[in-house]
């Protein structure tokens, strides 16, 4: 979201520019109302703007629409450029819900609510907020693959920073068109494993623009606070290459001692431009940098992988919620992966560390972890496929096999997971062995979009006689077996990095250990209501969302400060009342400069604000 600087007329604490609301030059913009005097917007300061006209309602940051009040419009020199209706923030809630429906096409309804949120930023993420279950799966999976794989013919408007490898060398130079001066959390991509979408380049732009809408939707945290950002190294996908409305850079990708270069510089801009406690969130690289980087930087940066670790968590929060169905415990429960990649993994190395909590010796947390690649089980004696990395923890003293069935069948496993990005593999056979094995299979097909689930929710419940507990990474609609409908929950990491990166920001947490993943896994999985399994849920409804990400936010902070990893002090005794205050306000702010206060509005006259005709019996401040 772009938002020129603003004039400066009234704040609490000092600007940028050295000047404060008690200063003298804000002093002087406060009587001299058609001074020039530019500054930046300010941490958490709003600084009631004095851009006026035209490029008050242009500014997104500013723009109220039909709800700037009669003294507004004039005080701001809008009155006449908009019709004479005033409305409410409801009210115009109302349209976009209406405005939204009236499209049938999801990346329509993508279009718009982008659209919106170039128009008018609070309406749009008050929308957002209070409408997640029906406008997630627009401005997040499914949709936002369709938005990135369309990206070259939609593109608009900047919504986040591009960074390419001819930037190299001057990086920080480009951080610093970035009109925001106070980012707090950035979610970088290099575009190479989008979704389970594969190599999209640069229009892998719609991840981190959709991941940070959550952080504010989702969590509160205030969008000039938040950076997507795409470093564009190239692709090496053909069919981008030779498209003609490919925006990024065209060219193969840089690979080796360049690419890492280039990635370390990155990161030492973000600190030089923004300090050393920015949250920088890694999403959707390529399996074979997501692992490398987030080994390398973990204990210098403040940084997360999400697609490791979110993914981790909100997988872990799903099987403790299932072991209040099963009545088993994690010691009584054997894992088969589908997958053996950054999900997987991530999942694999959180459930042992729950397990050992539980009170599982480590090396029987492993064994029980048995994982599938795209060369099959991983076993120390297979002959294909590799075995780097974190695979070989889990690879098994067994005969090597590569057929998913006979694994299934073989192995028996309680829970099935699946982040392979392979549509389909958990076969209606696979289902039933599952079911044959369990009185109540765990199954979770994790893939994005909805076109890679290893299975559909119906299918799941269809070849289980129903006994499936399942969830999905893309949302499912509910699925009706004889007279009882299941609402399957999304196994999706949105219900964990908007609560973690809240908890982060405001203790200035320097690093993120793995713990923190754990807790909140714990706090969502505290979260599921006996009414949520009722329904087949794992999760709560979206609709909690907020609630969830708030708790998450409170056991991360207290995390920070028992570990002595928060850095703002003092530490704040009551964790969720300071975090609440530091919430963005979803609501509509005086546009009103706090010095402007009538009657020194110079040129509003008295019969200006008695209702005239035009405005029917309306009064400004009876509209608000
Ligand atoms: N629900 C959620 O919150 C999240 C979901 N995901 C989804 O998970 C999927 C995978 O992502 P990620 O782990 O990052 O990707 P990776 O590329 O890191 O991993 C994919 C893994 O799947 C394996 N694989 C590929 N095809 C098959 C197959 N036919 N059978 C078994 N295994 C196979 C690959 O094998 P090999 O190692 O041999 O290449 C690899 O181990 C994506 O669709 C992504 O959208 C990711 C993050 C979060
Ligand atoms: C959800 C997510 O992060 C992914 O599918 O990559
Ligand atoms: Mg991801």
């Amino acid at each position: 979201m772009f938002s020129r600087p603003s004039l400066c007329g009234t704040v609490g604490k000092l600007c940028r520019c050295g000047t404060s609301a008690t200063g003298k030059t804000a002093v002087a913009a406060a009587t001299v109302p058609t001074a020039r005097h530019y500054h930046e917007v300010v941490g958490d300061i709003i600084c009631p703007s004095q851009v006026r006209g035209i490029d008050h309602i242009r500014d997104p940051r500013l723009n109220k629409g039909l709800a700037f009040t009669l003294e507004e419009r004039q005080t701001l020199g809008i009155h006449g450029l908009q019709p004479a209706r005033f409305k409410t923030q409801e009210e115009q809630l109302q349209l976009c819900k209406i405005a939204v429906n009236r499209y049938t096409e999801p990346l329509n309804k993508y279009l718009y609510l982008s659209d919106l949120y170039d128009r008018n930023e609070r309406l749009f993420f008050r929308f957002l907020s209070e409408n997640i279950e029906d406008l997630m799966p627009i401005v997040y999976t499914p949709t936002v693959g369709l938005a990135c794989q369309r990206f070259g013919l939609i593109y608009r408007r900047p919504h986040g920073l591009f960074i390419t490898y001819n930037d190299r060398g001057h990086i920080f130079d480009v951080m610093k068109n970035w009109p925001e001066p106070n980012v707090r959390a950035i979610c970088v991509t290099d575009g190479e494993r989008i979704l389970g979408l594969g190599d999209l380049g640069a229009c892998g732009m719609g991840i981190p623009v959709g991941k940070l809408a959550l952080y504010t939707a989702l969590a509160g945290i205030k969008p000039h606070q938040c950076l997507p950002i795409v470093v564009d190294v190239g692709t090496n996908n053909i069919d981008l290459l030779e498209d003609p409305l490919y925006v990024g850079l065209r060219q193969k990708r840089v690979v080796g001692r360049e690419y890492d270069e280039f990635i370390d510089e990155f990161m030492e801009a973000v600190v030089q431009r923004y300090g050393q406690n920015t949250l920088i969130q890694f999403e959707d690289f390529g399996n074979h940098n997501a692992f490398r980087f987030l080994d390398k930087y973990r204990n210098t940066y403040c940084t997360f992988n999400d697609d490791i670790q979110g993914t981790a968590s909100v997988a872990v929060a799903g099987l403790y919620a299932s072991k209040r169905i099963t009545g088993k415990s994690f010691k009584d429960y054997t894992f088969l992966f589908a997958g053996a990649g950054e999900a997987a993994i991530g999942i694999a190395d959180l459930t042992v560390k729950a397990m050992v909590q539980d009170g599982v010796p480590i090396e029987e947390a492993y064994n029980r972890i048995y994982m599938v690649d795209i060369d099959g089980l991983l076993t120390k004696s297979r002959k294909v496929g590799n075995l780097d990395g974190h695979k070989i923890h889990y690879a098994k003293d067994i005969n090597p096999m590569s057929d998913l069935a006979e694994i299934v069948s073989t192995i028996k496993p309680s829970v099935l997971i699946g982040a392979s990005a392979a549509a389909g593999i958990f076969t209606p056979e696979i289902l039933r062995t599952m079911a044959d094995n369990n009185e109540r299979p765990v199954v979770f097909a994790l893939s994005n979009p909805t076109s890679k689930a290893e299975c559909t929710a119906e299918d799941a419940y269809k070849h289980t006689d129903a006994r499936v507990i399942f969830s999905s990474g893309s949302p499912f609609p509910p699925v009706q077996i004889g007279d009882k409908t299941f609402y399957p929950g999304q196994g999706n990491n949105a219900y964990i990095f908007p609560g973690v990166g809240l908890g982060v920001i405001c203790t200035g947490t320097h690093h993120i250990p793995d713990e923190m993943f754990l807790i909140a896994a714990q706090e969502l999985a505290n979260f599921v209501e006996p009414s949520d399994i009722e329904r087949g849920s794992l999760y709560p409804p979206l609709s909690s969302i907020r609630n969830v990400s708030m708790n998450i936010a409170v056991g991360v902070t207290k995390c920070a400060y028992d570990r002595g990893l928060a850095s703002t002090y003092p530490e704040p005794q009551d964790k969720r009342k300071w975090l609440e205050n530091q919430l963005y306000n979803f609501n509509y702010e005086s546009s009103m400069p706090a010095s402007w206060v009538w009657p020194r509005m110079p040129y509003i006259k008295t019969r200006d604000l008695v209702p005239t005709k035009l405005y029917g019996k309306q009064k400004s401040e009876e509209v608000m």
